[in-house]
């Protein structure tokens, strides 16, 4: 991974950057995964040849080990599962990562109520039931779900809005822990803000839950559309939109000067297809995050599968219709039309 040579967040993290055990087997792990995938025949963007860089690192925590680990998920897809049987069917079907939740996100709109971040005991299970890495979904702002999580060891935190937020102003200063953070974002704004709080990885929010990829094409297409602007504008006019976002200039001159974030993003929120998993990638996403659209289907396993596939094949649409023919539609999840959802009911406006 190349860190970017001067960036003001960075220099700040340096300050909580010390190092305790061996990520050694952690990359091996990684490295597992990737040859598993590629002798089934799947593409990915991260193995074994790229450990040489990593492999002198000396500790987890440090920052080349919380911005490495997205870079290892690029091309792939990050499963949200509930239980070892999804992580099993995910890990088998060549999903990067798997998240854990204890619901998925269709069900904590169906059930209402309040959202907490998964049974500990079953995020244990499938730490120990794949080899791929393991993830998990805490509450924003929630600072003791987060450190519960860091403590048994998952490989990434997603402070989510899917479940229900603790804190409607602040996000957890994520500069405090060692593990890697993603956090949502709908626009160019609130993704440097959480970049800003230490975040390792962005994702489009979308609309979660609701089987429709429209959400997430219009944050996309505002993000890329925000960062194409920002190149543009003079150094004053950069300037003020720092002020604005809310965000160091020197974050928004870098971003302006790589044309992207300066992390890995995801696109998240509404995938149910391996053709909404392509577009995605076509948009400019680094790789997908899905979740009901998988396991809220009459044929998890082929999407599953399938959505792997398109993912990682995205720039070549006779592949991804081969990964379209896995599936029917008939057994996609109903998707909810977003216009009739009360504002209430979104879930990608909380946490600004
Ligand atoms: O919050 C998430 C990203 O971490 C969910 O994994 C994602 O948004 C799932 O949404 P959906 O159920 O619509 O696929």
């Amino acid at each position: 991974m190349v860190l970017p040579p001067y960036h003001p967040v960075v220099e700040r993290a340096r300050l909580y950057e010390v190092g305790f055990e061996t990520i050694v087997d952690f990359f091996y792990r990684l490295a597992e995964a990737a040859d598993k995938l590629r002798e089934e025949g799947f593409w990915l963007n991260y193995g074994p040849e790229r450990l040489p860089d990593y492999i002198e690192v000396p500790a987890r925590g440090t920052l080349r080990v919380k911005y490495g680990f997205p870079v290892y998920q690029k091309g792939g897809v990050c499963m949200d599962v509930t239980n070892t049987e999804q992580a099993g069917i995910a890990e088998e079907a060549g999903a990067a990562s798997v998240m854990v939740l204890d619901k998925l996100p269709y069900d904590i709109r169906r059930q209402g109520g309040v959202a907490r971040m998964a049974d500990v005991r079953v995020i244990q299970q499938v730490m120990d039931t794949v080899t791929i890495p393991v993830m998990a979904k805490v509450r924003i702002g929630h600072y003791y779900e987060a450190a519960v999580l860091e403590s048994i060891g998952v490989d990434m935190i997603d402070e989510s809005e899917v479940l229900t937020p603790v804190d409607e102003k602040h996000h957890i200063n994520k500069w405090l822990f060692k593990v890697p953070f993603v956090n949502g974002a709908r626009n160019l704004g609130e993704a440097l803000r959480r970049i800003t709080e230490g975040a390792a990885m962005i994702r489009t929010k979308g609309e979660a839950g609701t089987g429709n990829v429209a959400e997430a094409v219009r944050h996309m297409k505002i993000i890329v559309g925000e960062i194409m602007k920002l190149r543009s504008m003079t150094p004053e006019e950069r300037l003020r939109a720092a002020r604005e976002y809310g965000v160091p200039h020197q974050l928004v001159d870098l971003t302006a000067r790589l044309g992207r974030l300066p992390v890995v993003n995801f696109a998240a929120g509404g995938i149910a297809t391996p053709a909404d998993a392509a577009l995605m990638m076509w948009l400019g996403a680094d790789g997908v995050f899905v979740g009901s659209g998988i396991f809220k289907s009459k044929d998890p396993r082929e999407r599953a599968e399938a959505i792997v596939l398109a993912t990682s094949m995205w720039h070549d649409p006779e592949t991804v219709a081969e990964a379209q023919a896995m599936i029917s539609e008939q057994k996609s999840m109903m998707g909810i039309d977003i216009r009739r959802l009360k504002p209430e009911e979104l879930l990608q406006v909380r946490g600004e």
